[in-house]
């Protein structure tokens, strides 16, 4: 089978195009999983994978965390999984089925450093109005549909969201991804004129602090719009330690409908048995992979000059 590296602002994510019920079992799937993702592994892991079947009009996906749950949706998997499907039909617009719910991908112009780019759309997101347990208390409560918990923050301490990350299972039946927003300069966007930016950075369910988060974007591009009442129609750019993306929510009968677009890079393929042991050379993506490292440098630049420290990636 061929396993595919892709990221999204260097949050990796497998595609592996196989269904669930190609291994033997549930627990010998999950297993597969948590094999692929070790970091100490030969693949050099990651922070989860899609299944993925291209049989059907539609493709229909399955995302796992590296620690072998499931998860509704992975943002950044989606695009890089959107690409490959993508490249893989020669089309510029694809539907994949995943976690129950449509997703639209589109192909999406590469930026100046000659980075894949994939724009996608979500089904409508849904705001939790019910009161969040401590620590959360002060949090935004968004599905997109994973559930994800927001704070907008005024100054970004890692430590203290890697502190509130853990405790996410605890307070949450289903667990959450928490994520910090800090506004930019100009980022109150009331002006008109720029294009308002914040910095991102989520604690993931399942996977703890990634570079980024595609979803963790959408979200707190949501909990931003309802906290400030910056106009959700708004594009904003959104700035995670591993990268650049942009979020819009478009607004039709009251529903939230979310857009993402960012990068979608693939950085090697290689291929896997069943059982996750090797069974082919790493045949690494070394253009994109060097397109990338100028984009993130130059992102890295910016984050420093704002005053930003954060992990990298
Ligand atoms: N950890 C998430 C799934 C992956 C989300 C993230 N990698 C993304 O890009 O959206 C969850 O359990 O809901």
């Amino acid at each position: 089978m061929m396993l595919v590296k892709t990221h999204g602002s260097l949050n990796e994510i497998f595609a592996l195009q196989a269904t669930p019920d190609e291994w033997a079992s549930d627990a010998v799937l999950r297993e597969f999983v948590r094999r692929v993702c070790d970091r100490s592994s030969w693949t050099g892991g990651s922070d989860g994978i899609y299944l993925y079947d291209v049989s059907g009009q539609h493709a229909r996906a399955w995302f796992f965390n590296p620690d072998g749950s499931s998860a509704e949706f992975c943002g950044n998997g989606m695009r890089g999984l959107g690409r490959l499907i993508l490249d893989l039909r020669g089309t510029d617009t694809e539907v994949v089925s995943s976690g129950g719910r449509d997703y639209t991908v589109h192909r999406a112009a590469s930026t100046p450093e000659g980075v894949r780019q994939v724009l996608l759309e979500l089904p409508p997101l849904r705001f939790d109005n019910a009161a969040l347990p401590e620590p959360f208390a002060g949090f935004t409560a968004v599905a997109v549909p994973n559930p994800h918990v927001i704070a907008v923050v005024g100054e970004y301490r890692e430590p203290d969201l890697i502190e509130l990350g853990k405790r996410a299972d605890e307070a949450f039946d289903e667990g959450a991804n928490v994520s910090f927003l800090l506004p930019l300069d100009s980022a109150d966007g009331r002006d008109g004129g720029d294009v308002p930016e914040v910095f991102v950075r989520t604690f993931e369910r399942g996977a703890g602090l990634t570079p980024s988060c595609g979803s963790g974007v959408v979200a707190s591009r949501a909990a931003w719009s309802r906290v400030s009442g910056l106009d959700p129609e708004r594009r904003v750019v959104v700035r995670n330690a591993g990268g650049v993306a942009a979020a819009t929510i478009h607004v039709r009968d009251g529903a939230w409908h979310p857009v993402l677009e960012g990068n979608a890079t693939v950085v090697y393929r290689a291929e896997v048995d069943p059982d996750g042991s090797q069974a082919g050379p790493v045949e690494w993506a070394a253009d994109e992979n060097a397109a990338y490292a100028t984009l993130d440098e130059r992102n890295v630049a910016f984050l420093t000059s704002h005053g930003i420290t954060t992990s990298h990636p």
